[in-house]
């Protein structure tokens, strides 16, 4: 899976996300902003192999299938590949 998982907030307390204008909401007085799982996933629609490198070398066996070892084209960067069966 290529996406960051984290526990943190996904914007500091008194501040909220960016609107499509590019300005930051801010949250009504006194109010904390709590997020909880993942704080961004980006579905990506091209194909990974267009940005990552996609090799053999299997890191590990899941319920889903293989991980599998990947590297960012541009960045050199070691990823790990999960594979996920979508049921129709
Ligand atoms: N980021 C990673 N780096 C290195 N090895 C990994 C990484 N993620 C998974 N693996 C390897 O792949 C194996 C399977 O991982 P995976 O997350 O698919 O297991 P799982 O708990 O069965 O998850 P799922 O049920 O979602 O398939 C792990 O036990 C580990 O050996």
């Amino acid at each position: 899976m290529l996406s960051n998982v984290g526990t943190q907030p996904l914007f500091p307390a008194g501040q909220g996300p960016p609107n499509p204008a590019g300005q930051t909401n801010q949250p009504p007085p006194g109010h904390l902003l709590h997020f909880h799982g993942r704080p961004s996933v980006t579905i990506k629609k091209n194909a990974i192999t267009d940005d990552y490198k996609v090799t053999s070398q299997v890191l590990g066996l899941g319920i889903n299938g293989k991980v599998l070892e990947i590297f960012h084209k541009k960045s050199g960067e070691k990823y790990a590949l999960k594979n996920f069966k979508l049921l129709p």
